[in-house]
C-alpha cells in the first residue's frame, strides 16, 4: 500500500448550464484540497483527466487547475486520456508518480462538459474511442457499438432483455439516493423492460434505459503517499491497482467476454491477496446495461453466459451479497467521460469512510472499481481499503 486517497470533491452530475469546464475544474480542485485539509502549496503534482474528443473548445486544459490558485504556478501538471477510462488513467498515473517517489501529494481532477454539444455530434465524438476502420459508420454512436455486442451476446446466450431491464431498474433505484446523480427517478422494471415513446429502442436490443446519460460534471481526489496520509484526517489506501489494455478492433477479440476486464480483475485481486467475495461493493462501468452484465462474468461473480443470475437473484442489489453500483452507476449518476473514473474513486472512498449518506452500504471493508475505455479496450481496476 503506497498511496491513499486523503480528500475528495464531487459536483452534481447533469446539465450544468451555469458551469464551464474551467469553473468545474476550479470548483472541485479547491474543494478537494479543503476536504483534505491542505493548500495548493502542499501539492507536488497535478493530473487532469479530460476526454480527447472535442466536447470542449478549450482542449489544452492541464493548467486550468492553476486557475484555482496562483500557488500552483510552476508545479508539474499533465492531462491524461484513455477514452471513457480517462478518469482512472489520471488516478493510476498519480499513484505511479507517488510510487516512483517523484511526489508525495498529487491532485487529480476529472472533468467533462458534454451537454452543450448537439446530440448527433456527441455520438460522433464518442465514436472516436472506437476502431474507426471497423466502427466509423456505426449508427447511434457508442450505443451502436454496444448494441452490436448485446446482439452477439443474445445470439450466444439467449435473450437477456429481462436481466438488462433489471440492471437498469436497480441502478435507477440506487441513483434516487445519490445527491450527485443526474437522474434521481425510480423508473422501475416494467418501464425499463417495455418499449414506449419514452423508452424507444436506440441500437440493436438496447433501449434508452439501457444507456448511460450524457452529462456535465467533475470530481477530484487528493492522493498522498501512505506516510503523509497517515498524518491526515482520513486515509483510503489503494490495496491494488491493475490496468490491462486490449486491442482496439473488436474483430480481434471475443467481444462478448471482456477479456481485458477479466485480466485486470485477476491481477488486482491477486495483488490485493483477496477473493472477489471479500469485496463489500463494486462500482463498475455500466455505460450500457449489457456492459454491467458481461462485467459480472468478467469479474468472476458468475460463469460466462450466466451474468443474469447475479441480478435476478438480487446479489448485486444494495443489500445483496455484492452490491454493484450502489451510487446508481453511469446509468443514473451520469457519465461525464473524463470525470467518471475519478467519481468512482471518490464515491468508493466515501463508502469506505461511511460518509456516503443515502447510498451507504453496510459495514464496508474493501471496495472494487472497474472503469473501462472503449469496448473493453482500456480496463482499470482499483481495490480500496480504509486504513485511517
Ligand atoms: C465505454 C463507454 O463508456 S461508451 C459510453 C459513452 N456514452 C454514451 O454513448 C452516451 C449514451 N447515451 C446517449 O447517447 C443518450 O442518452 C441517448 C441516445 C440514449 C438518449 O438521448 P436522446 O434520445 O437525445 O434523449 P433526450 O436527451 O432527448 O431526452 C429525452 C428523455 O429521455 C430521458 N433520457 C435521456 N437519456 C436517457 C438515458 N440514457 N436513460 C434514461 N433516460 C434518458 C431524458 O431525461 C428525457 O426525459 P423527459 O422526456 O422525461 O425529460
Amino acid at each position: 500500500m503506497t498511496a491513499c486517497i486523503v480528500g475528495w470533491a464531487h459536483t452534481p452530475f447533469g446539465k450544468l448550464d451555469a458551469e464551464t469546464v474551467e469553473s468545474l475544474i476550479v470548483r472541485v480542485a479547491s474543494e478537494a484540497l479543503d476536504h483534505a485539509g491542505i493548500g495548493p502549496e502542499d501539492v507536488d503534482e497535478v493530473v487532469l483527466g479530460h476526454f480527447n474528443g472535442g466536447f470542449s473548445p478549450q482542449d489544452f486544459t492541464a493548467s486550468l487547475v492553476f486557475q484555482a490558485s496562483d500557488k500552483f504556478r510552476f508545479k508539474p501538471a499533465t492531462r491524461v486520456e484513455n477514452a471513457c477510462a480517462t478518469g482512472s488513467a489520471a488516478v493510476h498515473q498519480a499513484i505511479k508518480t507517488i510510487e516512483a517517489k517523484r511526489a508525495r501529494t498529487v491532485l487529480v481532477v476529472g472533468v467533462e462538459q458534454m451537454t452543450r454539444t448537439p446530440g448527433p455530434e456527441i455520438g460522433n465524438i464518442l465514436l472516436k474511442a472506437s476502431y474507426l476502420p471497423e466502427d466509423g459508420g456505426t449508427p447511434g454512436g457508442f450505443a451502436g457499438v454496444f448494441g452490436k455486442i448485446a446482439g452477439l451476446y443474445f445470439q450466444r446466450h439467449g435473450d437477456q432483455s429481462d436481466a438488462l431491464a433489471m440492471i437498469a431498474a436497480k441502478n435507477h433505484r440506487n441513483g434516487v439516493d445519490n445527491p450527485y446523480a443526474q437522474m434521481r427517478k425510480d423508473l422501475g422494471f416494467e418501464f425499463c423492460r417495455t418499449e414506449s415513446d419514452k423508452n424507444p429502442y436506440v441500437a440493436g436490443p438496447l433501449k434508452r434505459t439501457d444507456c448511460s446519460l450524457v452529462s456535465d460534471g467533475a470530481a477530484a481526489l487528493v492522493i498522498a503517499d501512505t506516510e503523509t496520509a497517515l498524518r491526515m484526517k482520513r486515509a483510503v489506501a489503494f490495496r491494488a491497482t491493475a490496468h490491462a489494455q486490449d486491442f482496439l478492433p473488436m474483430s480481434k477479440r471475443d467481444i462478448v467476454r471482456f477479456e481485458g476486464c477479466a485480466e485486470a480483475w485477476r491481477r488486482a485481486l491477486d495483488q490485493a491477496g483477496i477473493q472477489l467475495s471479500d469485496l463489500s461493493f463494486v462500482e463498475t462501468h455500466d455505460c450500457f446495461t449489457i456492459a454491467e452484465l458481461i462485467e459480472y462474468e468478467a469479474m468472476g461473480l458468475t460463469p460466462p453466459g450466466q451474468g443474469a443470475v447475479a441480478v435476478k437473484e438480487g446479489w448485486t442489489n444494495r443489500d445483496g451479497k455484492l452490491p454493484v453500483n450502489p451510487s446508481g452507476g453511469l446509468k443514473a449518476k451520469g457519465h461525464p467521460i473524463g470525470a467518471t473514473g475519478v467519481s468512482m474513486h471518490a464515491l468508493s472512498a466515501m463508502q469506505l469512510c461511511e460518509e456516503a449518506g443515502g447510498i451507504q452500504v453496510r459495514n464496508p471493508k474493501l471496495g472494487g472499481i472497474f472503469n473501462m475505455g472503449g469496448a473493453a479496450v482500456a480496463n482499470y481496476v482499483s481495490v480500496l481499503e480504509r486504513i485511517k
